[in-house]
């Protein structure tokens, strides 16, 4: 039997034809590539592509098949697939299943055999752009008016946070983990360390997280625009200077927001694991595992109490922040890379570090004594309280 016909439409109207391989139905959204030669699970159950079209550069993508424990969230939030080849195959002892029938499971279209060097030549250069993935055979002017209507998603952080409050304890430092579509990378990165994680939703206020008398606080990466969640830099600026910070993605914008900083959209984004960075202090490059669209204005930093610590060797855009007085940092990339690489997992223990000397330089302030004390007669209030 041969495959249903699939197509991608671009707003500026260019038309690649191929065969579906996934959910033979239609979804829009911003459209745009990923460089990684590997790790075609890890990317497409990344939450921070909620509401995306994600095409993958490398042309042979499903190789391997699908291995549930190598995703990154519990489903995918992607609204489509391109690529140049699926393999239907997939030749890997740990493989259940094939690419296709995940995506099919989660009603997700996709699309094979169409020139991902065009497309990705074509966002480069005019940068990303909405489209719609369909298998209807209606003519394209119908299909073009239905892209025009359509508009991309501005609430994804609500969509992929957790709901509820949960956490996975440990015996060593108490780390609150807000959740604005983190990577199962982060949670395993902090429990490996041996914390004790409390995660909360995106929701989360200042004082929800102070009545967990956290050690230390991990803002996780997250889709769309940093300025769709204005309640989370409120929360996140009430806590810079009250407790140790790490900021993750969508984090260090949301840490770079709340410090006074200014974010913009990037032309085309960066999206891969090969994208390297320069550490201004070392003046080391790490490779790094990359996803995201916008970025923290450089100029804007100037105004703040933030200064640059890491640059993309590529573009020169910021890669990471510090605060020049309060105990927190911020990187743009991903040091919980999975596959990989690996060269940025010290920043988990540099956060840990950063934990323990706060803790020795600030015992703690009758203040935050009182609060660790309320908290602990209302033990489990607020986890109750979010059931
Ligand atoms: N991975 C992320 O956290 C991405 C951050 C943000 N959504 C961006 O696209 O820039």
């Amino acid at each position: 039997m041969s495959a249903k016909q699939a197509r991608l439409l671009l707003e500026d109207g260019t038309l690649f034809t191929g065969q579906s391989f996934g959910s033979e139905t239609e979804s829009t959204g911003e459209v745009v590539f990923n460089t990684g030669i590997t790790g075609y699970q890890e990317v497409l159950s990344d939450p921070s592509y909620c509401g995306q079209i994600v095409t993958m550069t490398y042309p042979l993508i499903g190789n391997y098949g699908i291995t549930r424990d190598d995703f990154e969230a519990l489903r995918p939030y992607i609204h489509g697939f391109v690529v140049r080849n699926h393999e239907e195959i997939p030749s890997n002892w740990r493989a259940e299943y094939t690419l296709g029938s995940l995506l099919k499971e989660f009603d997700i279209p996709a699309i094979q055999g169409i020139d991902t060097r065009m497309l990705t030549r074509k966002l480069r250069h005019y940068g990303t752009m909405r489209g719609i993935l369909t298998t209807s055979s209606e003519p394209v002017e119908a299909l073009m008016e239905r892209l025009q209507g359509s508009s991309l998603l501005t609430d994804q952080v609500e969509r992929v946070s957790t709901k509820h409050v949960f956490s996975s304890p440990g015996m060593k430092e108490r780390v609150v983990l807000v959740d604005y579509g983190s990577k199962s990378g982060i949670l395993r990165d902090l429990v490996k360390r041996g914390c004790d994680v409390v995660v909360v939703p995106h929701t989360a206020t200042a004082d929800d997280i102070r009545k967990l008398s956290p050690d230390g606080i991990l803002l996780s990466n997250g889709p769309g625009n940093p300025k769709n969640v204005p309640h989370a830099v409120e929360t996140v600026k009430q806590l810079i200077g009250e407790y140790p910070m790490f900021g993750i993605c969508l984090g260090h914008q949301l840490f770079a927001l709340a410090s006074g900083a200014d974010t913009e959209k990037l032309k085309f984004g960066h999206r891969g694991g090969n994208h390297p960075v320069k550490d201004l202090i070392s003046g080391r490059c790490y490779i790094t595992s990359q996803n995201h669209g916008y970025t923290v204005k450089e100029e804007s930093i100037a105004q703040t109490e933030l200064e640059v610590t890491h640059i993309n060797n590529n573009d020169k855009t910021v890669e990471g922040l510090r605060h020049k007085t309060a105990p927190a940092f911020s990187v743009q990339y991903h040091p919980e890379a999975s596959p990989g690489p690996f060269d940025s997992s010290y920043l988990f223990d540099d956060f840990i570090e950063m934990i323990r000397t706060h803790q020795q330089n600030h015992p703690q302030s009758p203040k935050q004594a009182q609060i660790a004390a309320a908290a602990k007669a209302s033990k489990g209030e607020y986890a109750h309280a979010q059931k």
